[in-house]
């Protein structure tokens, strides 16, 4: 493949006119589940949208769930509507305004305290925390376009969902930015039926605009065909241009851009997708594009085009490099045959056309970048978000919209149910709330791999849901399968690159390449066979109810089609690896709002081990400095076994007690660490214990210096942080090293989250005084705190242990994104310590530090441990690195 930085790459932008009608259904109700924002005075008026946060500041009180934030300059109300009206169909972007769920407790306050963690240079935080919904409609159906932006309030311009749907009607002056000919053609139905005016805006301009913000913000937004599959480009955003824009709508068009705003049309044919529309239409009296494309799937193009076989005598002509498949004649087989029209099939008419037109534009495409000098290292490149450039040029026009200033690790695509079916012709306005999701889960989307079969629904008068047709393409949900999905961005301003990273531009979270097939179908398997404990987990976690019970297997539903569309198009979410998988998961969880299915799980546990903790201290405490080291180490290994994502270990629980479970995996313990039964010796052993204690303590009469800050990635709740991780953490702590727990944001599995962290420690610091000095010193106990003298408090000691999250809810870890109180506590770090398979395995076994690093796990898996450590299931990794 071409280097993805050669200059002159062609961006091939596909128009509304070659696609198929797309799916409309909005079906992300998310905004609805967040909290609003309470009580923030907004002055409402509808002229240019502006955002003032000039001054913005929390309202009330800082304890508060979703405290108010006051905007005392705010005068004008951000849009959040544009849209690109073609010919065929409707492009619309929307923006809704989103409350992350913040907890400001009393730990994030410390720790913004202590890292001096701020929002001064993100201007927009949190105002601009928000999504980016995508939609589409067909144009004939311009009034199902308005019935959504209606019951959505879209053109009502306010940038606060409590005011959602607002009973005030947009005010005279309100403006929707719009492109494409549908902008002039419809201005006046959309100030009769919505009152607002269409302010138009030139469809070029939007187009370069939305491809540079595409290009610059989203990580793998192009992506090139390699042999029969989808190769994704990382795109440098420093050498973007110049690059040539081809716009293929009803003709097409040569951009070349050579930066925001300049760019020049260069050329252009007039034999496009209308011409295929056009002539297929004639040809084969197709009703719609749609069927004509879906047609040709069906099309042996061999009846109709002359073939150089054909003239050869089903020879090559492989002097010049002919094949005999290869076309030398589009349509020319017709003239020697005495056939009329009717003889031939629509299907094949459909390929020939459609072949006759693409190669042409292909042709005209390698021609044309030849001459532009590129000399023929021109890498054709398509946009995973093709038919939205216009769209989001429209909305990028809106002045102050803040999107310009976002960066690629501050965007998360997320695809919420219903991203599966994009490509469906599922119509109808939006799903209320998350039991209309599940009833129209329920009609449409049956279970398991059936799920591209959708049952057709009764008729939306006989429901009461109001309006989902059937879907049109005879029971199948999409008619190309390797068509991409586009899912709902959210814009996230607090996320920011993990500064420790040696090299983010090279960093690749994910270890094990899922562009594999065969680790693809490994990996599904291993989940679809997980799927039916977790349900019964999740809706155990929710007490069991009925309601629970729906909602589990809505998400089962949910999960498995998210399955079964991957495996039929694995790029179909952008670029995936396990690390995307196992998040997805989490979030479909979060999705059917079961927000923690291993709760009680994760308390039984803590309280099992903080009960045995006093004495494995005591032991720790009897050892001599170098086999307290050895022992801490393996005890953190032999913990990590605690791990309700691992199939096989989830079989051995059913077999003791965890106390039990903890103590024979550490008995089993023996280095090199490896499973016992292990008979060859063929392994590949990742023990790098001694040069880790080498660092730590030094050999002969050498003493090293401790480390300042260690920041360690606390993987799952029970044995594994309390008598496990907890231990260490008070090793480094006596040994003078700062500690900072960095736990996640949201829960996964039975991973301990930053919220429970507190908590935890708070009993463990009970048995332990090192604990409690540390965690008072990092104002971890301040309840305890409050009860102490002042005078106390000075004295005590001074290495503080701190608790951070890390801005993800997902067993794996991606370090090009994380909160930012993790991002400031790595400014004084110098030793990272990843723990668990999710967090050090799967991903980041690779990743290279600024500062040193120690990778602990153990591998829970055997198809993992083969690949990785050529070894077995329960052997364990020690990877130890100094800095780089
Ligand atoms: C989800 C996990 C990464 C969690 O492991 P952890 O990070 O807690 O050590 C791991 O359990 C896993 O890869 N499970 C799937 C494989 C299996 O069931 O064998
Ligand atoms: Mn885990």
């Amino acid at each position: 493949m071409a280097s993805p930085t050669t200059k002159n790459h062609s961006h091939i932008e596909i128009d509304d006119i070659n696609e198929e009608s797309q799916q409309i259904t909005e079906k992300d109700i998310v905004e609805k589940d967040m909290a609003p924002l309470p009580g923030s005075s907004i002055h409402r008026s509808s002229s240019r949208p502006q955002l003032d946060v000039s001054g913005a500041a929390i309202q009330g009180n800082f304890e508060e769930k979703d405290p108010a934030i006051l905007l005392p300059n705010q005068t004008d109300d951000i849009s959040h509507l544009a849209l690109d009206i073609g010919g065929s169909l409707i492009k619309l972007i929307y923006f809704s305004r989103h409350a992350d769920r913040q907890v400001d407790d009393g730990r994030k306050r410390k720790v913004k305290e202590r890292l001096g963690v701020t929002n001064g240079s993100r201007r927009s935080y949190p105002i601009l925390g928000g999504r980016l919904h995508f939609v589409k409609f067909e144009t004939s159906k311009i009034n199902e376009c308005l019935d959504f932006i209606h019951s959505k309030q879209l053109h009502c311009g306010g940038m606060d969902p409590r005011c959602w749907p607002s009973d005030a009607p947009p005010s005279e002056n309100a403006v929707i930015k719009a492109t494409g000919g549908g902008a002039y053609k419809f201005a006046d139905l959309f100030k009769e039926r919505l009152g607002v005016s269409i302010e138009k805006e030139d469809e070029m301009n939007c187009l370069v605009s939305g491809a540079n913000f595409l290009l610059k913000a989203i990580r793998h937004e192009a992506f090139t065909h390699m042999e029969g599959h989808k190769e994704f480009v990382q795109i440098d955003q420093n050498d973007l241009f110049p690059y040539l824009l081809v716009n293929i709508g009803s003709g097409v068009s040569m951009i070349k851009v050579d930066g925001d705003g300049q760019f020049q049309r260069v050329s252009g044919t007039n034999v496009g997708g209308g011409t295929y529309w056009g002539l297929g239409r004639l040809l084969t009296k197709c009703k719609s594009f749609d069927e004509l494309l879906e047609l040709s799937q069906r099309g042996d193009n061999s009846t109709i085009d002359m073939l150089v076989g054909d003239i050869y005598g089903g020879m090559d002509y492989s002097k010049i490099g002919l094949s005999a498949s290869t076309i030398a004649s589009s349509f020319g087989k017709t003239i020697s045959e005495n056939k009329d029209l009717e003889d031939y099939k629509p299907e094949d008419i459909s390929l020939s056309l459609l072949r006759m037109i693409s190669y042409n534009i292909g042709q005209f495409l390698g021609n044309e970048s030849l001459l532009d000098g590129s000399k023929g290292d021109a890498q054709a490149m398509f946009l995973r978000h093709e038919g939205f450039l216009g769209a989001l040029g429209a909305f990028m026009s809106y002045e102050k919209h803040g999107l310009d200033d976002l960066m690629v690790h501050q965007l998360v695509e997320r695809f919420p149910m219903g991203a599966p079916y994009i490509g469906g012709n599922v119509h109808g306005p939006p799903l209320g709330d998350l039991n209309e999701k599940i009833s129209w889960m329920e009609k449409f989307v049956r279970k398991g791999t059936e799920i591209t079969a959708p049952v057709p629904m009764a008729p939306p008068a006989t429901t009461g849901l109001g309006g989902f047709e059937v879907p049109s393409s005879k029971g199948v949900l999409r008619s190309d399968a390797s068509k991409l999905n586009v899912g709902v961005l959210h814009l996230v301003p607090s996320l920011e690159v993990f500064p420790l990273l040696a090299d983010p531009k090279t960093y690749e979270p994910n270890t094990i390449d899922l562009s594999d097939h065969g680790e693809l179908e490994y990996w599904f398997t291993v989940l679809s066979e997980h799927l039916s404990d977790l349900v019964d987990k999740a809706v155990a976690s929710e007490g069991g109810t009925d309601d629970a019970k729906r909602r589990g297997d809505a998400f089962a539903r949910a999960f498995s089609a998210h399955l079964a569309r991957l495996m039929e198009e694995p790029a179909a979410y952008g670029k995936l690896g396990l690390a995307n998988l196992l998040e997805l998961r989490e979030e479909c969880l979060r999705e059917f709002h079961f927000f923690d299915a291993y709760r009680t799980i994760k308390q039984r546990e803590n309280e099992a081990s903080l009960a045995v903790l006093p004495d494995l201290l005591m032991e720790l405490d009897s050892l001599t400095e170098d086999m307290r080291l050895l022992t801490l180490i393996e005890g953190v290994l032999a913990a990590n076994i605690f791990d309700w994502g691992s199939r096989a270990c989830v079989d051995l629980y059913h077999k003791g007690t965890i106390i039990e479970i903890y103590r024979m995996s550490r008995k089993k313990m023996q280095r090199p660490w490896r499973a016992s039964e292990r008979k060859n010796n063929i392994r590949k052993v990742v023990d790098d214990f001694d040069a880790f204690k080498e660092r730590m303590l030094g050999s002969g009469d050498r003493k090293p210096q401790p480390h300042k800050r260690a920041l360690l990635f606390v993987d799952n709740s029970g044995a594994d942080i309390v008598l496990g991780m907890l231990p260490l953490a008070r090793e480094l702590l006596r040994r003078g090293t700062e500690v900072v727990l960095v736990a996640n944001s949201l829960p996964a599995l039975n991973d301990v989250t930053a919220m429970e962290l507190p908590d935890i420690v708070a009993e463990a610091a009970k048995h332990c005084d090192i604990l409690r000095g540390a965690a008072e010193a990092g104002g971890l106990l301040v309840d305890a705190m409050s009860n102490i003298q002042d005078g106390y408090k000075e004295n005590t000691p001074s290495v503080p242990l701190m608790v951070v999250e890390n801005g993800c809810g997902s067993p794996c870890i991606d370090l090009r994104q994380v909160s930012s109180e993790l991002a400031a506590a790595a400014k004084d770090a110098d030793l990272v310590i990843l723990e668990g398979m999710g967090r050090s395995l799967h991903t980041n076994y690779n990743a290279k530090f600024k500062c040193d690093a120690l990778k602990l796990a153990m591998v829970k898996n055997q198809r993992l441990a083969a690949k990785l450590v050529k070894g077995n299931i329960y052997d364990c990794v020690c990877r130890y690195e100094p800095a780089s």
